[in-house]
């Protein structure tokens, strides 16, 4: 598994956030893309997640000697994002249970409710998600992500909202994730540069 990114430029409209762009990341690997605000860190993880095209240049996946434009790397990617919006009046399990159904997985409740105890929400899988916390609506996002096992992991913003033991968790995901595949992570949260084994510095 390899992403590789070339002379990448994106933008809205007239206006280029993110200019010339290149690297190559392999398995087991992880790049922290960090920046100040604005800097267009989101901007390339959708990129990279294929919810957005560039402007210019190319962004692909290598799997199993095939490439994958990433719009069409929707089984290869696992998103965090602060604005993945789950479902508010469905309790956790039910959310899992879901998107689990739309990705055409078939994954037993006793899996999902392993996946929701790896988050730390072993015991609240049965609450709406109306009634989570912010920190616990992240942890959920996780086990979203993690629902196919994807070889890629793209994080925006990790730890947001997370307390300690959250924190935790995204450490270990991000550990397990080494040995699974890559990771992208866009923060400006300078704890999170310790992830790093590239990183991309945006905006000056
Ligand atoms: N949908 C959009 N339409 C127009 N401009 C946008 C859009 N999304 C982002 N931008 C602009 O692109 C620039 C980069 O935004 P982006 O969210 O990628 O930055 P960021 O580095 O992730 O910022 P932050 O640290 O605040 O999350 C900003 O100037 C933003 O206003």
């Amino acid at each position: 598994m390899q992403l590789h990114v070339s002379q990448l430029s994106a933008g809205y409209g007239a206006r280029t956030i993110v200019r010339d762009i290149s690297f190559t990341l392999h398995r087991g690997e992880v790049l922290v893309v960090s920046g100040p605000n604005g800097s267009g860190k989101s901007t390339l993880l959708r990129i990279l997640a294929g919810l957005q095209a560039p402007a210019a240049g190319t962004a692909y996946y290598e799997a199993g000697g095939n490439r994958f434009d990433p719009r069409d790397a929707r089984h290869l990617i696992g998103w965090v994002a602060p604005d993945l919006a789950l479902y508010r009046e469905l309790s956790g399990i039910e959310n899992l249970r879901f998107f689990a159904r739309v990705r055409g997985l078939a994954i037993s409740d006793a899996a999902l409710y392993d996946l929701l105890a790896q988050v730390g929400l072993g015991k609240r899988g049965d609450d709406r998600l109306a009634a989570y916390s912010s920190g616990m609506t992240q942890r959920l996002r996780y086990a979203f992500a993690l629902l196919h096992r994807p070889p890629v992991l793209l994080l925006d913003e990790p730890t947001v909202t997370l307390d300690e033991r959250g924190a935790a968790v995204v450490d270990q995901i991000i550990a397990e994730q080494r040995r699974r595949g890559l990771t992208v992570i866009a923060t400006n949260d300078p704890r999170e540069l310790r992830y790093a084994d590239l990183i991309l510095r945006l905006g000056g």
